[in-house]
């Protein structure tokens, strides 16, 4: 199987229906239904909002700092036996820290897991964005005390009504302190969007990205700074961001000389780890080995940790 990093991975996005029943009998939490079939059932969205009402609702079950660790090292045994030599792995602290998971309970869990695993990684921290730019600058303050942990910032969750431009303080605090920059934009977001985050936020790799195709200009601007885009088509396909895999814009955006890399998002929610992904790109849409070679070895070019990418 071809090595590959995975860059836009949002480890709360990695918990399965068996781990979401496991943990909530481990920790007496309530649950609409402990059927895993029914739970899954449930996963039939209509955009981005709607799969972010259950995401959220789900973390109920994430409580101790085992939850956490148990959660990622789940995620880095699917992550290796699916190729992934090095993944740069999200999390969001807001939505632990606002049903009262301390952060230490979430770093330590998730930090632990990362260390024991074979594959490589790092932790990105990312800012709710319809919670706004005073809770961001407030969490980011609050994590200062674990800043060895993680090694850059980003920005998800509702994006359409939430525009990067609103969040250039944290960012700029972020960068002072060193950390390496990205945001979700142009997803359901327009290509103004991801003129801010490149403009106002100075982000360093674009999230999705894909309605970026939309602008030519924006398109040039990012072929000629070899700005890399995490772009996730199954995730697309289930947040009917695209009708079907076959409609995607990627191969398009390859032909534009575009630093595309391909990622799973939240794969236990739609319906694929990251091989899973690649696989379909060939399967469905007819992506030649060459094309997705050329999108692994973009995955290692556009990661923030140099790793060994030989095969
Ligand atoms: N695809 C996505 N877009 C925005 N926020 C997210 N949080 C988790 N997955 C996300
Ligand atoms: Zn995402």
């Amino acid at each position: 199987m071809r090595p590959k990093a995975e860059l836009h991975l949002h480890i709360e996005g990695t918990l399965e229906p068996e781990l979401v029943v496991e943990l909530a009998r481990r920790n007496g939490v309530e649950l609409p239904t402990f059927d895993t079939e029914e739970i899954r059932a449930r996963y039939d969205f209509a955009d981005l909002q709607s799969f972010l009402d259950i995401y959220y609702d789900n973390m109920a079950v994430l409580r101790t700092e085992q939850d956490f660790h148990d959660l990622a090292a789940a995620y880095l045994r699917r992550a290796e036996e699916q190729g992934v030599r090095h993944a740069e792995i999200f999390f969001d602290p807001q939505a632990h820290l606002t049903r009262g998971v301390p952060l230490e309970a979430v770093f330590s869990g998730l930090s632990a897991a990362l260390g024991d695993s074979p594959v490589s990684s790092a932790l990105i921290l990312c800012f709710l964005r319809d919670r706004g730019a005073e809770e961001a600058e407030a969490v980011l303050r609050a994590t200062l005390p674990f800043r060895e942990q993680f090694i850059g910032v980003g920005l998800d969750s509702a994006e359409v009504g939430h525009p990067p431009s609103l969040f250039r303080r944290v960012f700029d605090i972020a960068a002072g302190e060193g950390l390496r920059r990205v945001a979700h934009a142009g997803e359901e977001g327009g290509p103004d969007y991801v003129w801010e985050a490149l403009d106002v936020l100075k982000v360093e790799r674009v999230d999705h990205g894909i309605r970026s195709m939309e602008d030519p200009e924006l398109v040039a601007r990012l072929r000629e700074e070899r700005i890399p885009l995490t772009v996730c088509p199954l995730s697309n396909v289930r947040l009917r961001v695209v009708p079907t895999l076959r409609d995607h814009i990627l191969p398009a955006m390859l032909d534009e000389g575009l630093m595309v890399t391909v990622n799973s998002d939240d794969p236990a929610y739609f319906g694929g780890y990251v091989e899973d992904n690649y696989r379909a790109l060939r399967d469905e849409l007819g992506m030649t080995d060459e094309q997705l070679d050329r999108i692994a070895r973009n995955s290692f070019e556009a990661s923030f940790v140099p790793v060994d990418a030989s095969p």
